[in-house]
């Protein structure tokens, strides 16, 4: 099927690459609980059919386990590499970072990611700790494995260890974003050290969320651009300079997020879906880890 939407926009970080403002993400949707080595064929398909409908920037995880899948897909779509965005992140073996990418690439069947990011802060607390993986992350970009090199679900106290002692500083922030979880002061924390926040979870308040204050605006606004109240959440994140990763195993979902690029919210509608938005909180990740009173 072909694409027939306006293109996909591009960010550009602070390290001069650009990055898609929408992924399709090969976690959430179909990571695997059991065995790495069984092959889901499912995976696969989704992951070159969305590539075929446009998606060029997609998002993958050594936890996931899904990564010889994504880089399957990728060598079967026959897209040349140079056209992807490609992203995957380390946590469980992030004891040894260079030898965890090492094992990331080998999967993606791929001699370097366009992201390589940390997961999540929560393997220490320890500055000192936090500064020396950081200083690994610079090292697999300086030898050119990773291209851009970020974090996820960091808070500002977690970026502050890092900007006391880096070269590079993170491109990306990679955390939970939505009306129900909108983090405004992590969010100004980016703007001000330049760092991009990219969306996870954008659907939540059509999904986990579904039937809170939001709902009415949504709605109203998806009939207004005549789209789904999905699309409205992705809007709403790109809208705002923040890139949202996505997925789905459907077809029709796939498709149909892509007429999030045929309009455009006005900073009013922005407005509305955030003073609504704010009258629920909902973390929907990483809860175990997070002071849930902790909505920066
Ligand atoms: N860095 C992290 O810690 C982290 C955490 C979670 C996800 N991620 C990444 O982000 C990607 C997307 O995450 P997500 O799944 O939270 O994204 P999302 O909020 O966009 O939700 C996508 C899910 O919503 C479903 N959906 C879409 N429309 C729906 C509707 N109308 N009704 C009911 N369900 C509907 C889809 O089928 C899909 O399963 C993941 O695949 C992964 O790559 C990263
Ligand atoms: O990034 C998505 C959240 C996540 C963290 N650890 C995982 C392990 C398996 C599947 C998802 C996750």
């Amino acid at each position: 099927m072909a694409n027939i939407h306006t293109p996909i926009p591009n960010l550009k970080l602070n390290d001069g690459n650009s990055i898609p403002m929408l992924a399709y993400g090969t976690g959430t949707a179909w990571y695997k609980s059991g065995d790495e080595s069984k092959i889901d064929q499912a995976c696969i398909d989704s992951t070159k059919l969305a590539m075929k409908l446009g998606y060029y920037h997609l998002d993958g995880a050594e936890v996931y386990k899904t990564e010889t899948e994504l880089g399957t897909g990728i060598k079967e779509s026959g897209v040349a590499r140079d056209k992807l965005f490609v992203t995957t992140k380390v946590i469980s073996n992030i004891s040894d970072i260079p030898g965890a990418l090492k094992t990331s690439l080998k999967k993606l069947q791929m001699d370097y990611v366009d992201l390589y990011l940390i997961h999540a802060p929560f393997f220490s607390e320890s500055k000192e700790e936090h500064q020396e993986k950081w200083r690994q992350m610079e090292e697999m970009k300086a030898q050119g494995l990773a291209k851009s090199i970020g974090v996820s679900n960091y808070l500002p106290e977690h970026l502050d260890y890092i900007f006391e002692t880096c070269k590079t500083p993170p491109a990306i922030n990679q955390i939970e974003f939505h009306p129900y979880l909108q983090h405004e002061g992590l969010l100004k924390y980016h703007k001000e050290k330049g760092i991009a926040t990219e969306a996870y979870g954008p659907l939540s308040p059509i999904t986990k969320g579904a039937g809170g204050p939001v709902d009415g605006i949504l709605n109203a606004l998806a009939k207004k651009y005549a789209v789904n109240p999905g699309e409205i959440c992705l809007r709403w994140c790109i809208d705002q300079d923040v890139v949202a990763i996505t997925t789905s195993s459907k077809e029709q979902r796939l498709s149909d997020y892509l007429r999030a690029m045929t309009f455009k919210l006005t900073p009013k509608e922005i407005q509305q879906i955030n003073e609504a938005g704010s009258q629920k909180h909902l973390r929907g990740f990483w809860t175990h880890k997070y002071d849930d009173g902790d909505r920066r």
